[in-house]
């Protein structure tokens, strides 16, 4: 029998669309938790699971759903049986986090969570956070996006280095009008304050002016769903609007590494629809000493080389998300960028660039040489320390 006054854990909602940096948030709460012990639920969409990679240290308390979208969970019991882990007493835990996918319909998460039988668990909040480079765009392809602001506790714009101040009062405004009421903060590489993440005092139990959704506010919810919904599913969960019906995923691992030059050119024309790539990329002699995390959202581009882990298999993982995306040519094209076995025929015979290194054949020097000039396309996209 569990205790009358057990204490409940809340379990906050980090929802936002694809790339809007959720990750890069949730990694500054964990480091900056000011002593509170944060358990993390990663639910990624792509095969490979790029997101439970990048969360900052977190052992024991950090779980991952694995592939596909956690609203779209059947039932609810795998989440219950994480947040039965993250919750023994033995974890001491003082908050929850779930990471939705970039592609979650955040109501149903709160649904679930607001459904859930664990005595230890309370809903905390959902937390929207923005891309406010993309926003707009983004809106016009996914008006659904709107649903989402409204029922948020929180909104997070981020990305504010961005954009204008003209252009960041124009997302202010579109996010007003969705009318959820939530409080708004700007941020820059996620970096808020955690006490609004963590401060009950910003979502007291009694006070009906917070934003926060009560089970019959989502059951009705669900219902007008269901009424729009052609498609709702003999169990009752509908799909036809969330948004990742419209998009597919691609994943792609090589332990060959990658040619800096090919993958260039394959990134620097990529489809339009193809909205999300993220994860890790070997460049083999290009950079050994480092693996290069790789995100681009809509068209931007960027990489983060961070050394090799002591064991760390060399080896490139990319999960690639899109809508209207051709997932086999995707494949053929990233297979494509590997590196050749053997270095590119050398150039024209001359005199040897290097004459102090007699006994390297001048075909090697020259594909060296080739290859630290590949890199520059690459390093281009590399955050300067004093770029922010
Ligand atoms: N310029 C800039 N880049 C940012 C900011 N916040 C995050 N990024 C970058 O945006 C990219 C995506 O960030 P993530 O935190 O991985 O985004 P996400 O929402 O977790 O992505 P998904 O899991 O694909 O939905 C990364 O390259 C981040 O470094 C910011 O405030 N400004």
């Amino acid at each position: 029998m569990t205790p009358l006054h057990t204490p409940q854990i809340p379990v906050v909602v980090l929802a936002g669309f694809l790339g809007s940096g959720k990750t890069t948030l949730l990694n500054h709460l964990l480091r900056n938790r000011a002593g509170n012990r944060i358990g993390v639920v990663v639910n990624d969409f792509g095969a490979i699971e790029i997101d439970a990679m990048t969360v900052a240290g977190q052992v024991g308390s950090t779980v991952s759903l694995g592939n596909g979208c956690l609203c779209c969970a059947v039932d609810a019991s795998e989440l219950d049986d994480y947040l039965a882990t993250l919750t023994r007493p033995a974890a001491r835990l003082d908050v929850i986090v779930i990471e939705a996918s970039g592609l979650a319909e955040p109501r149903e998460l709160v649904r679930m969570l607001l459904a859930s039988d664990n005595p230890r668990v309370r809903y905390g909040g959902l937390v929207e956070v923005v891309d406010a480079a993309e926003f707009l765009g983004t809106r016009e392809r996914h008006p659904e996006i709107d649903r989402h602001l409204a029922v948020a506790d929180l909104v997070v714009l981020n990305k504010t280095d961005r954009v204008s101040g003209a252009a960041l009062e124009a997302v202010r405004e579109a996010v007003a009008a969705t009318g959820g009421g939530a409080a708004v903060v700007g941020a820059v590489h996620g970096r808020i304050d955690p006490g609004l993440l963590f401060d009950p005092v910003l979502r007291p139990e009694e006070d009906d002016t917070a934003r926060q959704l009560t089970f019959e506010d989502l059951l009705r919810d669900a219902e007008d769903d269901a009424g729009d919904d052609a498609d709702l599913r003999a169990d009752g969960h509908a799909h036809a609007g969330h948004a990742h019906t419209a998009y597919e995923s691609v994943s792609f691992t090589s332990d060959a590494p990658m040619d800096p030059r090919r993958l260039m050119a394959f990134l620097d024309s990529r489809p339009p629809g193809l909205y999300r790539i993220k994860g890790f990329t070997d460049f083999g002699a290009g950079d050994p000493d480092h693996t290069y995390v790789l995100h681009a959202v809509g068209g931007f581009l960027r990489f983060e080389p961070r050394p090799w882990a002591r064991d760390e298999a060399r080896r490139t993982q990319l999960v690639l998300i899109g809508s209207g995306i051709d997932t086999d040519a995707l494949r053929r094209e990233l297979a494509a960028c590997r590196a050749p076995l053997e270095p590119e025929p050398a150039g024209p015979a001359g005199a040897r660039v290097r004459p102090d290194l007699p006994d390297v054949p001048q075909a090697r020097l020259d594909a060296d040489d080739e290859l630290e000039r590949a890199m520059w396309g690459v390093l281009r996209h590399v955050r300067r320390p004093d770029e922010d």
